[in-house]
C-alpha cells in the first residue's frame, strides 16, 4: 500500500529550558530553522497549565454569549484591533482585542465594559495566560537572536520593549450551502511574533514554501508559533512570515486566542544580516506606525504589504 504523508508543521518541545544548557542551544538551531522553512512551528509548552486553558476558552465562550451591543464596546484607536462582528464576506468569523494584555489594569478595563457588576476571575485569568505566553514568545526570540550571533540585540526586544494584542476568535461551522473557504482570507500577520492556541476544533492552514496547504492538528498544551510580517523584515527576509488561513469543516464552533506581540518604536534591521551576499531587503522602521498604516489601508494583507511600507 503507498502511504502519501501529509506535510506537517515542525514540533518542538519547549519546556524546562534554561538559557546556556545543552538543550536550550539545540532548541536554538531547531526553532530558527523551523521558523525559516515554515514561518511557524507547534511549541509544546506546559508554562499554562491546563486548569487555566480550560477556564480560559470557558470565559471566552461565556464572553460571545454578551450581546452585540455590548461586544461592540471593545473599541480600539487602531482599526482592526477591537471587536470584529460578522460580515458579508466573512458571516462565520467574530473577534475580539485587549490590548496590553500583560497589564491586569487594561484587562479589567476590558472586563468592566463587558460585565459592569463584575466578571468573576476573567480578568486575572486572561492575564495570567497572556503573561505566560510571552515568557514562550521571549524564549523563542532570545534563540533566534542568539542563534544569528546579534544576542546584543536582543535586549530591545524583551518585554519592556513589545506590547501584547490578545485577539480571541470565534469561527461559527459552515452551513451546507456557504463557502468555508471565506472563513478567513489567506494573509501574513502584521505583528512581530503571533502564538495561537485553539479549543479541539482544528481550522488553521499554513501555506508551505512550495505552496501546500497544512492543516494544523493541535495537540494538548500546545501554541503554533509564527514570525509575523515584523520579524521577518528584523531577519532582512531570513525568516518566513507564514502566509495562513482558517477553514470550518465541522460542525462545532471553534475558538482561537492569539497573542500578538508589536516593537514599541524602530526595528532596526542588524548590520549583521546584510553583507553583499544578502543586500538589504528592507529598511528600518516603526512598527506601530506600519501596523496603524495597514490597518487604515489594507491594500495588501500578505507579505506583500511589509514589502510596500519598507522594502528596498
Ligand atoms: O484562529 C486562528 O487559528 C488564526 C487566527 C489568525 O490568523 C489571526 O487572528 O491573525
Ligand atoms: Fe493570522
Amino acid at each position: 500500500m503507498v502511504s502519501i504523508s501529509q506535510p506537517k508543521v515542525p514540533m518542538i518541545d519547549m519546556n524546562d529550558l534554561k538559557p546556556g544548557s545543552d538543550s536550550w542551544v539545540l532548541r536554538c538551531q531547531e526553532v530558527t530553522h523551523a521558523l525559516e522553512e515554515y514561518g511557524c512551528f507547534m511549541a509544546i509548552y506546559q508554562g499554562v497549565s491546563k486548569e487555566l486553558n480550560k477556564e480560559v476558552f470557558d470565559s471566552i465562550k461565556t464572553l460571545y454569549k454578551l450581546p452585540a451591543e455590548t461586544k461592540i464596546k471593545n473599541t480600539s484607536d487602531t482599526p482592526l484591533f477591537g471587536y470584529l462582528g460578522p460580515t458579508h464576506t466573512r458571516p462565520l468569523f467574530e473577534s475580539m482585542g485587549i490590548e496590553n494584555v500583560t497589564s491586569l489594569d487594561h484587562v479589567q478595563h476590558f472586563a468592566n465594559l463587558m460585565w459592569p457588576s463584575g466578571s468573576h476571575h476573567f480578568s486575572e485569568n486572561i492575564n495570567s495566560y497572556a503573561n505566560l505566553v510571552s515568557e514562550l514568545e521571549n524564549a523563542v526570540k532570545q534563540m533566534v537572536f542568539q542563534s544569528y550571533g546579534v544576542e546584543k540585540y536582543y535586549e530591545s526586544y524583551d518585554k519592556s520593549s513589545m506590547t501584547y494584542l490578545l485577539r480571541v476568535n470565534k469561527y461559527k461551522p459552515a452551513k451546507t450551502n456557504e463557502s468555508n473557504i471565506a472563513t478567513t482570507a489567506i494573509h501574513t500577520d502584521r505583528s512581530f511574533v503571533s502564538i495561537l492556541s485553539q479549543n479541539h476544533v482544528n481550522g488553521l492552514e499554513v501555506l508551505t514554501r512550495d505552496d501546500k496547504w497544512v492543516t494544523v492538528e493541535f495537540l494538548p498544551s500546545s501554541f503554533i508559533v509564527m514570525a509575523a510580517d515584523g520579524f521577518m523584515a528584523w531577519s532582512n527576509g531570513r525568516l518566513r512570515s507564514a502566509p495562513h488561513r482558517v477553514m470550518m469543516n465541522g460542525q462545532e464552533d471553534r475558538y482561537s486566542i492569539g497573542l500578538f506581540t508589536f516593537k514599541k518604536g524602530v526595528i532596526e534591521i542588524p548590520k549583521e544580516f546584510v553583507d553583499e551576499e544578502h543586500p538589504s531587503r528592507f529598511k528600518s522602521f516603526n512598527h506601530l506606525e506600519y501596523v496603524d498604516h495597514m490597518s487604515k489601508s489594507p491594500v495588501y494583507i500578505d507579505e506583500r504589504a511589509i514589502k510596500l511600507f519598507c522594502g528596498t
